[in-house]
């Protein structure tokens, strides 16, 4: 029979086929329902790992395949190596998996023994000749259009933090990050987040009354460019899952949280009930939504291509494609101008992207500023490292930034100001 383990690398290989051969996202991907919440997590796991350094593996792997194994045996012997070479698993144990788990597949028998007999040479690597591979190239067409805006180190820099898997980032409720740093023995981020290196999220201490909720640093800062005023009439368009929506809420803004998708504005609701903040929540289109009297601010945290999280995502490179993400460059512009038609004269708006492209952000302010006369850049008070601010306004963020204390996702953010 076949043990937990053997049960989580089966279902880690059904991931890691789903994103390298379907071309879906993990999160469209329903985890094994036989499996315990734990096996889940390993599955899910030891697949984002794979995905990280598939690029290394193959780079070990080559020279010992005269030609390629069907796509299902190259995904065991990707990911057997990872967990051989990355996670420091016992090899003799990663081989007698791989070979069983390949014996288990439709029609793949008579590969068993290529499989053992490759993974017997792999797993007599030198640690430090793999600690010593370059990481993983970002695909050609990200590759490229990042290189072109921030050149070949800066590309270099963000390819070495993806990977890296993103530490576990807090916002506290009330605000107090050294009291919520003590209780989790966190470290506090000047952000005034707290920064974990990961552990079961439910059951850290002030869960189960929601004295905090995940939320990556860089993407807790549009809201503290917004400073959102107590009673202020706020509209977070975009809003779920609703890291934002809860700062907005803690601040006492009265809130309405404006979102497309029936099932991610679920999991707002959750995240309401969980951390007792209020919001009204609307299921609507923000390019057909009006408010009905105009609002004090209003947070845009468009739709975009997600680059700037490749580090909690490492299976983005390998489904999005230039083609598919163009369209959402004109769908942002359209958002912007619905967002200002919802302020008041002299309200503000931020704008934000977790994305890496210029498109997504400068391209974006710098035609907004074109498009609205009048529109100007709201004083930032946040302080912030200087070189974030970028030179025609707003911040840009990389994952490659606070690379000491485990990086922070990528991000543009810019506060504007509607003419009086
Ligand atoms: C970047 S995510 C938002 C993350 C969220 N602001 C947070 O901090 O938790 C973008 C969201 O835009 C929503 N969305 C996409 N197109 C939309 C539209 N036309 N109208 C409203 N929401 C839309 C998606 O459903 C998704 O939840």
């Amino acid at each position: 029979m076949a043990g937990q383990s053997d049960t989580g690398r089966a279902a880690a290989l059904a991931l890691l086929q789903g994103v390298l051969d379907e071309k879906r996202l993990l999160s469209e991907i329903a985890p094994d329902a036989a499996l315990a919440p734990a096996g889940k997590a390993r599955a899910r796991r030891l697949a984002q790992t794979t995905l990280r350094h598939v690029g290394r593996a193959d780079a070990l792997l080559k020279p010992h395949l005269r030609r390629l194994p069907p796509p299902v045996v190259r995904q065991i012997l990707r990911m057997a190596v990872v967990e051989m070479l990355e996670e420091g698993a016992p090899p003799h144990g990663v081989v007698n998996a791989a070979v069983s788990l390949t014996r288990a597949q439709p029609n793949m028998g008579a590969m068993a023994n290529f499989v053992n007999a490759v993974l017997r040479k792999m797993g007599q690597t030198d640690p430090a000749r793999w600690n010593a591979l370059p990481p993983q190239r970002l695909p050609g067409w990200l590759r490229g259009r990042l290189d072109s805006a921030w050149g070949r180190k800066a590309v270099e820099a963000m390819e070495a933090a993806h990977a890296r898997a993103a530490p576990l980032d807090l916002t506290p409720r009330d605000g107090d990050a050294g009291a919520l740093a003590a209780a989790t023995g966190g470290q506090v981020l000047p952000t005034g987040n707290v920064r974990l290196a990961g552990g079961q999220v439910s059951a850290l201490p002030g869960y189960d009354t929601g004295a905090w909720w995940v939320q990556d640093a860089a993407a807790a800062l549009p809201v503290r460019l917004l400073a959102p005023q107590p009673g202020e009439r706020i509209a977070d368009l975009c809003a779920a899952p609703g890291g934002k929506t809860l700062q907005l809420a803690a601040a006492g803004a009265r809130v309405r949280a404006l979102d497309i998708s029936a099932a991610r504005l679920a999991r707002l609701r959750e995240n309401l009930a969980r951390t007792g903040l209020a919001a009204d929540v609307v299921e609507a289109d923000v390019l057909t939504w009006q408010p009905d009297v105009p609002l004090d601010a209003v947070l845009l945290d468009a739709p975009c291509s997600a680059t700037g999280t490749i580090r909690r995502h490492p299976d983005l490179p390998f489904v999005k494609t230039a083609r598919g993400i163009r369209p959402l460059f004109d769908v942002q512009a359209q958002m912007i101008d619905r967002a200002l038609n919802m302020v008041r004269p002299g309200g503000r708006l931020v704008y934000c992207t977790c994305s890496l492209l210029p498109e997504e952000g400068e391209a974006q302010l710098a035609a907004a500023l074109e498009r609205h006369p009048g529109l100007g850049l709201a004083p930032v008070e946040v302080d912030v490292p200087a070189h974030w601010r970028a030179p025609g306004g707003g911040m840009r963020l990389r994952p490659d930034d606070w690379s000491d204390i485990g990086g922070l996702d990528g991000f543009f953010m810019v506060a504007l100001r509607k003419p009086g």
